[in-house]
C-alpha cells in the first residue's frame, strides 16, 4: 500500500507538463498528435518511437490503453499500431470538442470517443461520469486518445452526480481527488470496477480462475482521514528573493500545495478537507512560516505533515494529536489496541481509521475456510510491523523483512511496545527475497505469507521462491492493482508448471478503500495451497 500523493504525482507524468509544452505561444506540432511529416524538424529517436508505441508495461498510460482498447476495439488498435495512425491525433490543442462521457478509467477519469467524422479515438476527460454531455477542451495526445479539460457539464448525470457533496473549494483544479461529486457507495463501485479490470488487464488468467470479486470495504472516515500530506512549493527565482511585504496579497508565483490536474505545476492550496483536523489546523501556520522566509530558499522543497499521538502527553487519556513536520521526529499512532511508532518520513498507511478493518479483515480471511490451523506467519514488506504486529496474537511465530533498516528498527520497537513476548515477532532487513533462506524451518503447511509490496509489485526472484516455498495462504495486499493482477497471475502460472499436484486458488478478492474521494484502491487477495484435483491440501 502505498501513498496516493505518489500515485497523484505518476498520474501527473501521464500527462506531464500540461503547461509547459502548452503555455507557449506555438505549440510543438508533435504534442497535439499532428502527423509526423508535419514536424520533421523534431525527428524523434528510434527508441523514442517504440516508447511512444509501447507504454510501459503496468504504468498509468499503459493502463489507460487498455481502458481505450475497451472501447475502441482491440482489432482496431493493433491495425493503427501497425499503420501508424495511433498516434494521429484528428484532434488539434485547444479543439473544443463536446462529447458523451461512456464509461471512467481506471485513473478515474471520464472516457469519451471523439465527435465523428473522425476515426475511432478516445478523450480523456476529468471529473465527468458516464451518461453525461460534456464541453472540453484538448491540451495533449498520445496513442489513440487526447487529454482535455473538462469546460462544462452540458448535461448532468444526476442519478451520480451532486455537487453539494464537494467538499473542497479546490476540487476540479488540484489533482488530488476525483471523486468528490458522487456518493461514497458510488466511489466504492467505481473501485470494484477498477479490480475487476485490473484482473481482466493484467493477470492473464481465465474468468473461471477468479472468485466473484467482493465489494469494496469502506473507510469509517471518508473526509478527514489522511494522516500526512506532502505540499511542495518551488524555490523563487533570483529575481524573486527578496522578504515579501506581508501586508500585501502573496504574490502570484508563490505556491504552496498540490498538483494541478493534469500537469506537474504546483496550485496554492490553503486547505485540504480530506487531511486529519490536526494536519488542517497546523498547514496555515506552516504556509505563513514560508511565505515570510521565501526569499532564503534556493531550492524548492517538499514538505512533511504527519498526524501524531501528543509523545508528551500519553499518560493522559484525551488523545491528544499534534502535526509532526521534522522526516526524522517519531510519529505514535494507535491501531485498535496496539500502539505504532514510526519515522515521520518513513512509511506508514495514511488512513488510520480504516487500519484495524483491514487487519481484521485480513486475520478473518486467513482463519476463515482453512482446516488446518495455521501458526507461523511471515511478513514480507512489513514497513514498521503494521501486519505482524496486529495479527501476532493468532500466531506461534512472526517474522518480517523489508528493505527499510529504519523502518526494522521501529518494527523491533513496536513489538516492544505492545509486550509481545520476546522472540515471538522477528524482524530483518533486506530484500523480501531474502526472506525464504531464513524460513526454512517454517512448516510451509501452517505458515501464512503477507505480501504487501510497494507500486511495482513482487520481482521473479520473490515469486519464483514463493512457488517453491509453498505456504498454506498468501496474503496478497496491494496499493496497485495492476501489478498485483499481473504477479498473482504469475504465481498461478509458475504453480502449474511445477507440477507435483499442487497449487494456488484465489479464494477471495476485494478492494478496501484507503483513499477515499480518490480513485485509487487497494486490494487484497487471499490465496490458498489446494492439491491440482483434490481441493485443500
Ligand atoms: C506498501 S508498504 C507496506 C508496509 C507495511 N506492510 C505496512 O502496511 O505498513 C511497502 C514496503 O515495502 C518496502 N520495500 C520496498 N521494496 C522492498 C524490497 N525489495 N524488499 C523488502 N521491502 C521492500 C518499503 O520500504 C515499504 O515499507
Amino acid at each position: 500500500m502505498a501513498d496516493p500523493e505518489s500515485a497523484t504525482t505518476g498520474q501527473a507524468r501521464a500527462h506531464p507538463g500540461k503547461e509547459q509544452d502548452f503555455g507557449r505561444k506555438k505549440p510543438r506540432l508533435d504534442d497535439v498528435g499532428t502527423p509526423k511529416k508535419q514536424v520533421s524538424k523534431h525527428k524523434k529517436s528510434r527508441a523514442a518511437r517504440k516508447r511512444d508505441l509501447n507504454p510501459e508495461p503496468y504504468s498509468p498510460e499503459d493502463v489507460l490503453h487498455r481502458d481505450i482498447i475497451q472501447i475502441i476495439g482491440k482489432e482496431v488498435v493493433d491495425k493503427a499500431l501497425v499503420d501508424g495512425s495511433a498516434k494521429n491525433s484528428p484532434l488539434q490543442f485547444h479543439d473544443e470538442v463536446e462529447l458523451e462521457i461512456l464509461s471512467i478509467s481506471s485513473g478515474g477519469d471520464g472516457l469519451a470517443l471523439a465527435p465523428t467524422p473522425h476515426p475511432p479515438w478516445v478523450v480523456v476527460v476529468p471529473f465527468c461520469l458516464p451518461g453525461e454531455k460534456v464541453r472540453a477542451k484538448v491540451y495533449r495526445s498520445g496513442l489513440m486518445h487526447s487529454l482535455a479539460d473538462l469546460v462544462e457539464v452540458v448535461t448532468p448525470n444526476n442519478e451520480l452526480r451532486d455537487q453539494s457533496r464537494v467538499q473542497c473549494k479546490y476540487f476540479g483544479t488540484c489533482a488530488g481527488c476525483q471523486y468528490q461529486m458522487v456518493s461514497y457507495e458510488t466511489q466504492l463501485g467505481l473501485k470494484r470496477d477498477a479490480v475487476v479490470k485490473a484482473f481482466k488487464n493484467f493477470s492473464d488468467l481465465p474468468e473461471s480462475s477468479l472468485p466473484e470479486i467482493g465489494s469494496t470495504i469502506g473507510s469509517p472516515l471518508q473526509y478527514g482521514y489522511r494522516t500526512k500530506i506532502t505540499p511542495h512549493f518551488e524555490a523563487p527565482r533570483q529575481s524573486q528573493r527578496q522578504p515579501l511585504d506581508l501586508a500585501e496579497p502573496t504574490p502570484e508565483w508563490l505556491k504552496i500545495g498540490f498538483n494541478k490536474v493534469g500537469t506537474r505545476t504546483t496550485m496554492d492550496i490553503e486547505d485540504c478537507p480530506i487531511a486529519t483536523k490536526t494536519i488542517r489546523d497546523a498547514l496555515t501556520p506552516m504556509r505563513e512560516g514560508i511565505i515570510s522566509k521565501i526569499h532564503t530558499y534556493k531550492r524548492g522543497v517538499s514538505l512533511l505533515l504527519r498526524d501524531s499521538l501528543d509523545m508528551s502527553d500519553l499518560a493522559s487519556s484525551l488523545d491528544k494529536h499534534v502535526c509532526i513536520t521534522d522526516q526524522k521526529a517519531i510519529v505514535r499512532e494507535q491501531v485498535g489496541g496496539m500502539s505504532f511508532e514510526y519515522q515521520a518520513g518513513s512509511f506508514f498507511q495514511n488512513n488510520n481509521s480504516v487500519l484495524e478493518p483491514l487487519t481484521t479483515y485480513v486475520k478473518n480471511a486467513i482463519f476463515a475456510h482453512t482446516s488446518v490451523m495455521p501458526t507461523h506467519l511471515v511478513d514480507a514488506y512489513c514497513g514498521a510491523g503494521l501486519f505482524s504486529i496486529m495479527l501476532s496474537p493468532h500466531f506461534e511465530v512472526v517474522t518480517g523483512i523489508e528493505l527499510s533498516a529504519d523502518s526494522i528498527r521501529f518494527a523491533t520497537r513496536n513489538a516492544e511496545l505492545n509486550n509481545i513476548p520476546k522472540g515471538k515477532c522477528t524482524f530483518r532487513a533486506g530484500d523480501a527475497a531474502n526472506i525464504f533462506a531464513t524460513v526454512k524451518s517454517f512448516p510451509p503447511g501452517e505458515t501464512v505469507l503477507i505480501i504487501d509490496p510497494p507500486r511495482k509489485g513482487c520481482d521473479e526472484n520473490f515469486i519464483r521462491q514463493l512457488v517453491e516455498f509453498k505456504c498454506n495462504t498468501v496474503v496478497y495486499v496491494s496499493c496497485n492493482v495492476h501489478t498485483q493482477a499481473r504477479d498473482i497471475g504469475m504465481i498461478l502460472k509458475k504453480m502449474e508448471g511445477h507440477g507435483d499436484g499442487k497449487t494456488y486458488v484465489v479464494e477471495s478478492l476485494r478492494g478496501i478503500d484507503l483513499f477515499p474521494q480518490t480513485a485509487h484502491v487497494e486490494s487484497v487477495a487471499i490465496l490458498r495451497l489446494v492439491s491440482s484435483d483434490l481441493g485443500p491440501s
